[in-house]
């Protein structure tokens, strides 16, 4: 084969698509066992979300494949490479930002993104088009010390992003932003993925997760509780529809005696009917006197959250959901 000749793709080669393997991983501290035999594929271009309670073990897994941490047990693969003992040749591939990143206090912002940039030998038209993105412009001669929490949580995020770097690990991007630049950051977020890179996205705002995440995995204790599409996690829980209808239209025995009505209750000012079979129900209602003031609210990710971190609170951790991806 010549140089010039391209090498056909290989739908067989999985290797090749998956950006992340992590296989068997668990790590101890002292008596605590951070994680347990963890194991999850994550695929070059994917919108990846790890959710799941304070010192449910997300950091811990984070810091192993970003090579910051070993792990006790088991095997990790970080774009084709191992991450520790500390990979030099993956740090350009990475971008980090975390929830205690490092700044040049008395540098601007514009100053500060420069040198971060120079670390990683990326071009000057970078630093002003990571500034641009993450909505800094407008600071970039202010002082990292002067900028506010929001806005030096922009900067953590430019930072990670400016040497424009395969894998991108965000721990809680948004917790300092306010809602409109929240939004903002999504649409950069949207755009990275666009562009190909793949994304490790920490969060705590499940609406978040649903939005931006191709498929999430829900850590519990140290172990991965469910691993889906957000649509997917939503549909498995097989969680009720409600439908919430003014409460002068029918007492609580009417609604549930409406064929397809599992629960009903005035909850917040609303007639609340529970339903799985929503369709059925909600032609029940249009006979019964019009859809006027009906408002449905179908399951979220946040209900099958929910679901699952308080199983654990009962010592009744679920098995993973849906393993299709795994490894
Ligand atoms: N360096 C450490 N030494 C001892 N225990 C630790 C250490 N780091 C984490 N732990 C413990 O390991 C468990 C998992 O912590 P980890 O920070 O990975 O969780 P997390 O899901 O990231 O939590 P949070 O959402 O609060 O950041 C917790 O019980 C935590 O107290």
């Amino acid at each position: 084969m010549t140089e010039t000749e391209t090498v056909p793709a290989d739908p067989g080669n999985r290797a090749a698509d998956t950006a992340i393997h992590v296989e068997g991983v668990s790590k101890r501290y002292g008596s605590r066992q951070a994680l347990d035999a963890v194991s999850l594929r994550i695929d070059r271009g994917e919108f990846f979300g790890l959710l799941g309670p304070d010192g449910a073990g997300k950091t811990t897994l984070v810091e192993i494949m970003e090579g910051l941490r070993q792990a006790d047990a088991g095997t990790v693969d970080v774009l084709g490479g191992a991450p520790w003992p500390r990979n030099v040749a993956l740090l350009p591939r990475l971008g980090v930002q975390t929830q205690s990143s490092a700044f040049f206090v008395r540098q601007t912002a514009h100053e500060h993104l420069a040198t971060v940039a120079a670390l990683y030998r990326a071009d000057t038209a970078a630093v002003e088009r990571t500034l641009a993105a993450v909505g800094l412009v407008g600071r970039r001669d202010t002082r990292v010390e002067n900028l506010s929490g929001g806005q030096r949580q922009r900067l953590a995020i430019a930072s990670a992003l400016v040497h424009d770097p395969e894998l991108i690990f965000l721990d809680e991007p948004t917790a300092a932003l306010d809602p409109q630049a929240r939004r903002d950051l999504w649409e950069v977020l949207r755009g990275l993925k666009e562009a190909g890179r793949t994304i490790v996205y920490t969060t705590h705002h499940l609406d978040e997760a649903e939005a931006l995440c191709d498929r999430v995995a829900i850590l519990v204790e140290g172990r991965i509780a469910a691993l889906d599409s957000p649509r997917g996690l939503v549909g498995a829980a097989g969680a009720p529809t409600s439908l919430l209808l003014p409460p002068e239209r029918m007492t609580v025995a009417e609604a549930e005696a409406v064929p397809g009505v599992d629960r009903a209750e005035v909850r917040g000012g609303s007639l609340v009917l529970e339903t799985k079979v929503s369709g059925k129900v909600m032609s029940a209602l249009d006979a019964l006197g019009g859809l006027d003031g009906v408002q449905t609210r179908t399951a979220t990710l946040e209900d099958v959250y929910l679901q699952l971190t308080s199983d654990a609170t009962t010592g009744d951790i679920p098995h993973a959901q849906n393993t299709e991806h795994q490894a």
